[in-house]
């Protein structure tokens, strides 16, 4: 039996981690909003667009709290940030969706998101999503981790020093291993399917500019971060 030991220098990257995430966590209104109101195709298109900005930018001083980011080569840094953020996105929105909420409420909220524009096809890859990362019952530290590592990701299109991105994610990933070990210890396949989710978030990428292209409305508007992020207008 393997004994499993979180080192000081280990602890020490994982409170600077949370500590960042903690700070850098997104309002978790948009689900109040939801829950209170039923809002038009329009309102809904909007809502998600101010959501995303504020939530990139957020995303953003998230990024560069994680010890070595801002000595990676700066184009680097923009094509993590870049190949990230779409994931970073549903990731949040799946954290969002699996929060504890009053009973019933996750329903109306369910049914707030299928009704909000979006168009049928999507539905059930993104609720699959949703519904896996809700059955983890990830405690803040892997919620936390789990978008370090997905942001560190060195196979993004344009990275050129993969193996520097390499060295970042490596030290993530053997922490949040252990932390898998030591928080679910008669689930010993626990981090396997927390990475598996990784996998499915990237699918998920696939599908985003047509969920946005295919929004029940006309025109739709974009800011200019988004259009930058999103590769979208
Ligand atoms: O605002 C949102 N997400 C934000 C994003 C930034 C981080 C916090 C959450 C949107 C809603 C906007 C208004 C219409 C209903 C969806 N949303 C989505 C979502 C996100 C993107 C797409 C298309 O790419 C489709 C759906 N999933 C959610 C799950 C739970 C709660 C909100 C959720």
């Amino acid at each position: 039996k393997e004994k499993v030991e979180i080192t000081k220098a280990q602890r020490a990257l994982m409170k600077v981690i949370v500590d960042a995430y903690n700070r850098h966590k997104i309002p978790q209104d948009v689900a109040k909003k939801l829950l209170q109101d039923q809002y038009s195709a329009e309102e809904n298109f909007l809502l998600l667009t101010e959501m995303a900005t504020s939530q990139v930018q957020v995303l953003v001083e998230f990024t560069k709290n994680i010890p070595g980011f801002l000595s990676l080569n700066h184009e680097d840094q923009i094509a993590l940030l870049k190949g990230s953020a779409v994931e970073a996105m549903f990731l949040r929105s799946a954290q969002v969706f699996s929060q504890k909420m009053p009973n019933g409420h996750t329903e109306v909220l369910e049914e707030r998101i299928r009704k909000s524009g979006i168009s049928e096809e999507f539905m059930t890859p993104m609720f699959n999503f949703y519904k896996s990362i809700g059955e983890l019952h990830m405690i803040e530290e892997e919620q936390a981790l789990l978008t370090a590592i997905t942001i560190l990701t060195p196979d993004r299109p344009f990275v050129k020093d993969q193996q520097a991105v390499e060295r970042l994610q490596e030290p993530m990933l053997e922490v949040l291993r252990k932390l898998c070990v030591l928080q679910h210890p008669q689930e010993p396949q626990y981090f396997a399917r927390l990475l598996g989710r990784l996998t499915e978030l990237r699918t998920l990428n696939h599908y985003h500019a047509e969920m946005l292209t295919s929004w029940r409305m006309n025109d739709h508007k974009f800011t200019p971060l988004l259009c930058e992020i999103w590769d979208v207008q």
